[in-house]
């Protein structure tokens, strides 16, 4: 509420742009004529009516309106202001309300008003006290702020709603308009209230503002830091040099030198230079910085644009074949299907037609086959036939597929795959790659690696591969892939699918001699420093070498003895005990290696043979090391103490076990039309035992060997030493078909078996065997497991028939 006392004649102080509010005290220029004017006005009046204090209406004028509400003004002091210049001293004491022109002494312009009185409630209702302390406290935190500490607590002394609201007045903040308002709110309390939120709203609009401000200033900070760090890092980095005499710009860690100046393909080098600049970022120390330069050190040595030349000049296919026939003896079979897959790719490349593709298009040629039969140096031959770089990737055990396509680059230690490593190895984007030992490839939680061959192999794909850690497309559709493996059931299927098989499987011993003369030893002569003439192996020595010192279907275990006999001889003559040259014979070999590991059975003495009990027979398996003989032994358990049913040992597979199972079914319901005392079956255990030493792979092929064996051990009649045997038998007594035989036979000749049982289906496959070995065995092809069992049983012995060994 507001009342109006008795009217005032005043002159009009008229502010531009300004406002006073009552409580403020404002030094105003006396060379401003309004100014002057009425100071003088008032001067005049307060000496005429005896006043104290000369009094003037201080009122805003804005764009030359005159508000409605002035304030009374008393001119406290007159003198010279900071600046010198003649003023006034004035202070605000209360509201007035501008009424009508009138006039008064001077030149000022002079107006009646009335006074407002103002009321506040009393006491204060808990709102008002509440606005009261809000005020104070935003008028506060704004004040500190600007450091006016003795404000603060001038501030914090005003009790008075009124005056605390027109101390406002001195908030430099608000506009012209923000203080006519705060005037002309005659209400004390709304007043406050109008204080406090344009207090509250500036230091919103402040707070706004400062957070801004300061990442504006963080940004300008960080780019000046940074800017100044480098131009630091760049001086150590020039110190650095100078200390180690490198000469100036010779910057051996420059990447983005080395990047620009690379021969890279466009998107490789931006790949490389988006690292350089974050290496640039990256201090020295930081591990992101070292995985950066291992990075670009990978990429850097990869070679992009390198490739062997081979089709320019065009290697010819009769010089591919030449290369081939030099440094490998034999495997025709093998060279020619070679030298077909390097026809057609040629023809198709001249042709501009690419990579034989497609499912079941047989890209890559796969040598299957066992150790040492030289499919690794086979692989390297095709290189040299190409004329293109070679390399090996060893895949036995992998079981991670980051192994093939690399590690994020995330990973500690990240490593690209061994693809890549490859490439980087062969130093040409078109090597002959060898991927060693695909059938031992696995897969396990880490994923599988061979879907990532496929796609490796797989020309749809593999002109973009893309390895984890490189991440940037690596172009292999140039690359000769070729396969190896021991064990053909063994390559992942979806692999095989993709690969054209050449099988190796092994040589004769005519054909090892022939190596072994022509390369082993050549070789073997020189690595033991000897020349050519010095040490002559005669046939006979070679020969022994291969068939008794040895017994393997290929030949590093040759190769290693003939390395053996001439460091041996090596020796020998540098201590003076030989004479060179020399010519070794069969009969040498004993004193200069010792004596041979693998005499033929039928060579030993009769007591000594594996058969000479009933209850063993010779079968023929083949192992991951080739064709081999091996030995089934068959017992009975004793009646009262052995369970009964049948035990099998030596790590057989579930079909070897069927196959078991098999052969005593049909020993049980043939036996008597055999003439064999089956009723110590149904009673008596049966045990069958694979001796160790050869581990076959599991498979039906051991059935006739079981059979015989048990028909021996229940006849009492031995299995002839000098036979050996392979195929599955039914229930029914028939013999079917097996794999293997060309390894199975390679393994009989070895062994010196002479006579070997085949079931009649497998004939076909003799044509694959060589014929120096058809000749030297007596093979037998047969429908029935009867068959089998006249031709392997000797005939019974008088009394020593019922002999039969037991199990213990
Ligand atoms: N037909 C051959 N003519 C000449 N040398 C041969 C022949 N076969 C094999 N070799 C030689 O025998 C050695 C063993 O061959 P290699 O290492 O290539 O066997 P591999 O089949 O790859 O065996 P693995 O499966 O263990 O890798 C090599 O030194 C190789 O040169």
């Amino acid at each position: 509420m507001t009342l109006t006392s008795e009217p005032l004649t005043l002159p009009v102080l008229p502010l531009d742009d300004e406002v006073v509010l009552p409580g403020m005290v404002v030094p105003l220029d006396l060379n401003d004529a309004d100014v002057r004017a009425a100071v003088e006005a008032a001067q005049a009046a307060a000496r005429s009516s005896g006043d104290s204090k000369p009094r003037v209406l201080l009122v805003p004028r804005i764009d030359g309106t005159y508000a409605n509400t002035g304030v009374l003004g008393t001119v406290e002091q007159v003198g010279r202001l900071a600046d010198g210049d003649p003023g006034a001293l004035i202070r605000g004491r209360g509201r007035v309300r501008v009424g009508a022109g009138t006039t008064g002494p001077g030149a000022a312009l002079w107006v009646e008003g009335a006074e407002v009185e103002e009321t506040v409630p009393d006491p204060l209702p808990g709102a008002v006290t509440e606005l009261v302390k809000e005020y104070k406290a935003l008028a506060t935190s704004w004040l500190k702020k600007r450091a006016a500490w003795q404000v603060v607590d001038r501030v914090q002394q005003i009790d008075d709603v009124s005056t605390l609201a027109d101390n406002s007045g001195y908030s430099p903040f608000l506009t012209t308009a923000q203080k006519v308002e705060l005037l002309e709110t005659t209400d004390p309390v709304a007043r406050l209230k109008l204080a406090t939120e344009q207090l509250r709203e500036h230091l919103a609009e402040q707070d706004v503002a400062e957070s801004i401000a300061k990442d504006v200033q963080e940004g300008v900070d960080k780019q000046q830091r940074e800017f100044l760090l480098r131009r630091q890092l760049e001086a150590v980095r020039k110190e650095l040099r100078e200390l180690n005499g490198e000469a100036e710009g010779e910057e051996s860690d420059d990447y983005r030198v080395r990047v620009e100046s690379a021969d890279l393909p466009e998107k490789v080098r931006e790949a490389a230079l988006k690292e350089v600049e974050k290496l640039e970022r990256s201090s020295d120390q930081s591990p992101e910085g070292s995985w950066i330069r291992t990075w670009l050190d990978t990429v850097l040595e990869l070679p992009w644009n390198e490739r062997t030349d081979d089709s320019a000049a065009g290697y010819d296919i009769r010089g591919a074949r030449a290369v081939l026939d030099a440094e490998h003896a034999g495997l025709d079979d093998v060279k020619e299907r070679i030298t077909e897959y390097l026809a057609v790719r040629k023809r198709r490349n001249d042709r501009g037609l690419g990579v034989v593709g497609g499912r079941r298009g047989g890209a890559v040629l796969a040598l299957v086959g066992p150790p040492g039969v030289g499919k690794t140096s086979l692989g390297e031959s095709v290189a040299h036939a190409m004329g293109r770089k070679f390399v090996r990737v060893a895949l036995g055990g992998v079981r991670d597929e980051a192994e093939i396509r690399g590690h994020r680059r995330t990973y500690v230690g990240a490593l690209p795959g061994r693809i890549v490593r490859a490439i980087k190895e062969a130093g040409s984007m078109n090597p002959v790659v060898l991927l060693d030992e695909i059938d031992k490839v696995g897969s396990d939680f880490r994923g599988d690696p061979a879907a990532a061959l496929l796609e490796v192999l797989d020309p749809a794909q593999n002109h973009t591969f893309r390895d984890h850690y490189l991440e940037v497309e690596l172009d292999l559709s140039d690359v000769v892939f070729l396969a190896t493996a021991n064990v053909l059931e063994a390559i992942p299927e979806a692999l095989l699918d993709r690969m054209e098989l050449v099988r190796l499987d092994g040589y004769t011993e005519d054909e090892k001699v022939v190596i072994a003369r022509d390369h082993l030893l050549p070789r073997q002569l020189e690595r033991a420093g000897l020349e050519t003439a010095e040490v002559t192996l005669d046939e006979s020595a070679l020969r022994g070498l291969a068939g008794e010192y040895t017994r393997e279907a290929g030949v590093r275990n040759l190769e290693r003895a003939v390395a053996r006999l001439l460091r041996k001889i090596a020796a020998q003559h540098e201590l003076g005990e030989r004479e060179l040259p020399f010519t070794v014979g069969a009969d040498d070999l004993r004193a200069l290696i010792g004596r041979p590991h693998h005499v033929p059975e039928s060579a030993q003495d009769p007591a000594e043979r594996r058969t000479a009990v009933p209850g063993v027979a010779t079968g023929l398996a083949v192992t991951g090391a080739g064709g081999d003989v091996l030995f089934v032994e068959a017992s009975l358990a004793d009646p009262e103490t052995g369970a009964a049913g049948l035990t099998l040992t030596g790590q057989l597979g579930d079909v070897m076990k069927e196959s078991a199972q098999i052969a005593l079914s049909f020993l049980r319901s043939h036996g008597a039309e055999l003439e064999l005392p089956v009723a110590d079956l149904k009673d008596r255990g049966v045990h069958i035992h694979f001796p160790a030493g050869a581990v076959p792979k599991d498979g039906p092929s051991a059935g006739v060997t079981m059979t015989t064996a048990l028909a021996s051990l229940l006849s009492g009649r031995l299995v002839r030493t000098d036979v050996a045997m392979t195929g599955e038998v039914s229930l029914t007594g028939r013999v079917l078909p097996i794999g293997g035989v060309k390894q199975k036979l390679l393994a009989a000749h070895r062994a010196g078996v002479t006579t070997v049982i085949i079931p009649k289906r497998n004939e076909p496959d003799l044509d694959d065997v060589p014929a120096e070995v058809l000749e030297k065995l007596d093979v037998h092809a047969v429908t029935d497991v009867r068959q089998v069992l006249e031709l392997a049983l000797a005939p019974a012995t008088n009394g020593a028939a019922t002999e039969v060994p037991m199990a213990a």
